[in-house]
């Protein structure tokens, strides 16, 4: 496999947390929640370079964590945009054009390296992968006062990594930039460009901390992974 790089979004303001601090900087386990997630990606030996997308407000936090942390893999803080896909695009322009990219987000802290690995190899194959866990529940599509209920077989909730060949993203990202398109995740832009990308299942346990309550659910998923690490090197 080709080596790859990560755009991890960290610039986002957590409104929906509701925290006196950014979410980014909530405390799981006794680390800051970005801590956990820059740790994947420097654990990973597949992965060169990290891109970290920030408010500039947090830059000295951030930096102090990094270099607490050791985080070797840093390569760039960039400043991030008003909505997630500005900090995306931003982060693109930064980062390096004749690598796989992966783009994150600093909220889900839980990826495996497992599912980073399946990831990798299917981005390598197609040129667009993405992780999915189907959906648990029933889901309902409510349009104007018309309820249905969608086929749940077919459904699946999609997370982060997303992973691509680099002028594919780029060029959908100015597509979408030009054309005034707005999209809740990078894998929606190539759809709407009519291009292939796969879905590698992914884990309940790559959680997006979004409210309050992920954060107990946060601390919990924690405990289990230390657990089954224990179990494995038994
Ligand atoms: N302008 C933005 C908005 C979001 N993000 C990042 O994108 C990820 C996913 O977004 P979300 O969980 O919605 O975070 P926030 O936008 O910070 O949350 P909220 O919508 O509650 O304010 C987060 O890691 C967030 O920091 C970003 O880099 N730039
Ligand atoms: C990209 C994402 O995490 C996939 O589930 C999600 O779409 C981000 O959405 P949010 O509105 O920024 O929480």
């Amino acid at each position: 496999m080709e080596s790859y790089q990560v755009i991890i979004l960290a610039a986002g303001q957590g409104k929906r947390m509701k925290a006196n601090v950014n979410k980014q900087f909530i405390t799981i386990g006794s680390e800051p929640l970005l801590a956990h997630t820059i740790d994947v990606f420097e654990q990973d030996d597949w992965c060169e370079a990290i891109y970290l997308v920030i408010q500039p407000n947090d830059r000295e936090m951030i930096e102090s964590i990094v270099d607490e942390k050791n985080f070797s893999k840093v390569r760039q803080y960039v400043t991030g945009g008003k909505e997630r896909q500005d900090s995306v695009r931003l982060g693109l322009e930064a980062a390096d054009p004749s690598k796989i990219t992966m783009i994150h987000d600093g909220a889900r802290p839980f990826v495996s390296q497992e599912e980073l690995h399946r990831l990798h190899k299917a981005t390598e194959r197609t040129g667009a992968a993405f992780l999915a866990v189907p959906v648990t529940d029933t889901i309902k599509q409510v349009d104007g006062g018309r309820v249905k209920t969608l086929k749940r077989s077919v459904l699946f909730a999609a997370q982060t990594p997303q992973a691509f060949r680099y002028d594919l993203i780029q060029r959908a990202h100015e597509w979408a930039h030009n054309e005034n398109i707005q999209a809740t995740d990078d894998v929606q832009l190539l759809e709407l460009m009519e291009q292939a990308v796969e879905l590698v299942e992914g884990s309940y346990r790559n959680m997006k901390l979004t409210t309050p309550e992920d954060i107990q659910r946060a601390e919990n998923v924690l405990q289990i992974n230390r657990h089954s690490k224990q179990e494995e090197e038994l």
